[in-house]
């Protein structure tokens, strides 16, 4: 490529980056005057954000893929909804985990982050009001539901306002370049579990220590050269850890899904879901009589999810996601017939699937 034509792409992109710059302030601006508007009510309209990206992406035209231009818009709405008000986050800590990804993946940088020790915390911390909204995991493809996360749901005032899928690769991460040696494998259970495998083709005497996270695991593989952590990139970045394996979970799609909780639900974006956490009477066919209501509406289920009651012995409730809002006229109808035949329903919250 000759001088003057890399000169004339170089002039064309300083000046479309000049109106670039214009954009985006003209749309902070209309944030800032969205935010007067709202006048210190709810800032935050996750299914507002959600129709934008569905928007970016729909009518993308390319070069740039969809996934891309849906990421930038991402941090261009958390920067504009910042002029309206920063928003606090409260997630399972320390810096590094994967719930961290999921927080700044969902809200975007201009979020602030707060650290809660364990998912008991990040509930208590996000129902006195001390942060705006909370990011729980919730389920994982590898290694199912999140029992705390379920328990906690059932008890909290907080509703669930969107979710966050997060593909999640593990890595075995050490201060020292070498396999040689490792005494010990620290990690969260949930990713020992993810990376079993893996453990026994490749450090199959190596003792397995669970701890209350991978970033926790990190920090104590970048203090002893004698231990290794299992762990993603985001706590090898913050501890400096050199990667001796890469991509090592099991199972190819390994994937987390976190929910996103705060004081109000979404309103209909157009394509939501509804989670709802129920009881069946204890008598023959319960189960089947209590779902029988979705199915009759044409209600879709994506989830359903047993777990102790934590009252009786050998009872359960069932934590089930139906397509669609809370509002639409056929799971209204459903939930009502729900509540006649169940123990107990609790409508968990309705929320925009995710987009990114
Ligand atoms: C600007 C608004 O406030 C926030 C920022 C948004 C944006 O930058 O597009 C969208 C939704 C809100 O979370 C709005 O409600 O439209």
């Amino acid at each position: 490529m000759s001088d003057d034509l890399l000169k004339q792409h170089r002039d064309a992109i300083d000046a479309l980056d000049l109106k670039v710059l214009q954009c985006l302030n003209e749309r902070a601006e209309h944030a800032r005057k969205i935010g007067e508007i709202k006048g210190g009510g709810v800032i935050y309209r996750p299914e507002r954000e959600a129709q934008v990206l569905r928007r970016i992406k729909d009518v993308n035209p390319g070069p740039l893929s969809g996934e891309t231009v849906a990421r930038l818009f991402r941090e261009i709405m958390s920067a504009c909804l910042s002029l309206e008000k920063p928003l606090t986050i409260a997630h399972l800590g320390p810096s590094g985990t994967f719930s961290e990804s999921a927080s700044v993946k969902h809200f975007g940088h201009a979020a602030n982050l707060k650290p809660c020790v364990s998912i008991d915390e990040v509930f208590r911390t996000a129902e006195s009001g001390d942060v705006d909204y909370a990011v729980v995991p919730v389920e994982n493809s590898t290694e199912g539901a999140v029992g705390r996360t379920l328990d906690l749901l059932t008890q909290t005032p907080l509703q669930i306002c969107g979710e966050v899928v997060l593909r999640i690769h593990q890595h075995l991460l050490r201060n020292t370049p070498s396999l040689e040696g490792i005494e010990k494998v620290y990690s969260h259970a949930q990713s020992l579990g993810q990376c079993h495998e893996w453990l026994n083709t490749h450090l199959p005497d190596v003792e397995r220590v669970s701890v209350a996270s991978n970033a926790e695991a990190a920090r104590l593989a970048a203090a002893d050269a004698r231990f290794a952590a299992i762990a993603g990139d985001a706590a090898a970045e913050r501890f400096n850890l050199t990667q001796l394996a890469s991509n090592i979970e099991d199972e190819p799609n390994n994937t987390t899904r976190f929910l996103v909780l705060g004081p109000h639900d979404a309103t209909s974006s157009g394509k939501d879901k509804t989670s709802l956490v129920m009881s069946a009477k204890n008598q023959p066919g319960a189960v089947h009589q209590l779902l029988a209501p979705l199915a009759e509406r044409g209600v879709s289920m994506t989830k359903f999810e047993s777990r102790p009651s934590r009252i009786g012995l050998w009872e359960y409730v069932f934590f089930v996601d139906v397509e669609g809002h809370s509002t639409d006229a056929h799971v209204v109808d459903a939930i009502e017939a729900l509540k006649e035949r169940a123990a107990f329903v609790k409508v968990l919250g309705s929320y925009p699937v995710a987009v990114l």
